[in-house]
């Protein structure tokens, strides 16, 4: 396969409902659809996830979209690519940049798959039909709001509630949670808002019963973890300090985690998540698919990941309604029971929505190569 074309989207979409974590509220979604064209005329789509702020990881929608114009995209001409795994190796010699590379790499997936006649659950090596779906629900301004948002999801059949945590919104919010809920599977992500100085407040995060806390410690760091996974009972699961499948191995060996949340666009692409997946699964470790807010893209892609066997946790790739009016999309991504069905046409499985997408895109750069 080779790649003639590819087409840079910049696009803007505004949530449903606003979203805050331990760094601040968003409400509008800056986010990059790349679009790849090989020389039989098949289309391949990948979705930059990076934020217009690197709150999360140090890359934007602005980075992102200069590495994959100026240094990513240019390293694919003249390659002939037997498999997307290729594209990994190919994108080795640049450092980090994860989400940028992703976005590219996935577009090729998803190309690749449709010139197999295949589906990209098929092409990863994913079996299920269905996959199993949590929801993340953001800081909130009272905890009524938050118990009216938890009770809705539940209703939905959500399999598992999962909400942020910071240092002033911790033990007593998770206190009310347990007495208005006291048996729901209940997980919450820290966004690395904590330090071993908090050790006597995260220690009583025991009380909670959690399948989990996300990432309570700096982003970079997989030593202090191991610290307090010695230290208390409640399971570790990583996601910022996880960019890799070697990222992955030393922090099991470490006694970091005892799960990892994957996301395709963090680790640097699907060859990257699935390798993750492979590390983890040979280490009994279990994992599951985080979410970056996605449009049905992302979505699309994540579906696929979740559909490998070791993704035993529902993971956060909620239905497009959760956050979108209209989705870029069809059909969009619906949630029943808790569950999506995986989709069976070749690829990712989702038409885009041309007219939608254009509706949304605020920025065009075409590179022919
Ligand atoms: O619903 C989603 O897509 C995931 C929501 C979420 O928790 C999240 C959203 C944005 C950035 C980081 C995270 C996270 O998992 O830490
Ligand atoms: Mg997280």
């Amino acid at each position: 396969m080779i790649i003639r074309d590819v087409m840079i989207r910049r696009l803007e979409m505004t949530m449903k409902n606003s979203f805050s974590t331990s760094f601040g509220t968003m409400q509008t979604r800056q986010f990059l659809v790349i679009e790849v064209i090989d020389e039989k005329g098949n289309h391949g789509f990948g979705e930059g996830v990076a934020f217009s702020i690197p709150w999360y990881t140090e890359e934007t929608t602005v980075t992102s979209l200069h590495m994959i114009q100026d240094f990513l995209v240019p390293m694919l001409k003249g390659k002939t690519l037997h498999h997307p795994d290729e594209v990994n190796i190919i994108f080795k010699s640049i450092r980090k940049n994860n989400m940028a590379k992703a976005a590219v790499e996935c577009a090729v997936w998803d190309c690749w798959a449709k010139r197999q006649g295949i589906t990209l659950t098929e092409a990863i090596g994913g079996k299920k039909e269905k996959i199993d779906v949590g929801i993340s629900i953001g800081l909130q301004a009272d905890f009524e709001t938050l118990a009216e948002r938890i009770n809705q999801s539940l209703a939905s059949g959500f399999k598992r509630i999962k909400v942020k945590i910071k240092p002033g919104q911790d033990i007593k919010l998770l206190s009310q949670i347990r007495e208005r809920f006291p048996d729901i599977p209940l997980m919450a992500d820290a966004n690395s808002a904590y330090t071993l100085d908090d050790l006597d407040l995260l220690k009583q995060l025991d009380q909670f019963n959690l399948t989990m806390i996300e990432q309570p410690l700096s982003s970079d760091d997989i030593i202090d973890h191991a610290t307090l996974q010695r230290q208390i009972q409640t399971p570790i699961c990583l996601d910022e300090s996880i960019l890799s499948a070697e990222d992955a191995r030393k922090a099991i060996q470490l006694g970091s985690c005892r799960v990892i949340n994957v996301k395709i666009g963090r680790v640097g692409g699907m060859t990257e998540a699935k390798k993750i997946h492979d590390v983890c699964q040979q280490s009994g470790i279990p994992v599951w698919c985080g979410g970056m807010l996605e449009s049905g893209i992302g979505r699309a892609h994540n579906i696929a990941l979740t559909a490998l066997p070791n993704f035993t946790f529902p993971g956060d790739t909620a239905g497009s309604a959760s956050y979108w009016e209209r989705d870029i999309i069809t059909p969009e991504v619906v949630v029943n029971d808790g569950t999506i069905s995986v989709p069976k046409l070749d690829g990712m499985g989702f038409e885009v929505d041309v007219s939608e997408l254009e509706r949304h895109t605020t920025q065009r750069i075409e590179i022919h190569l």
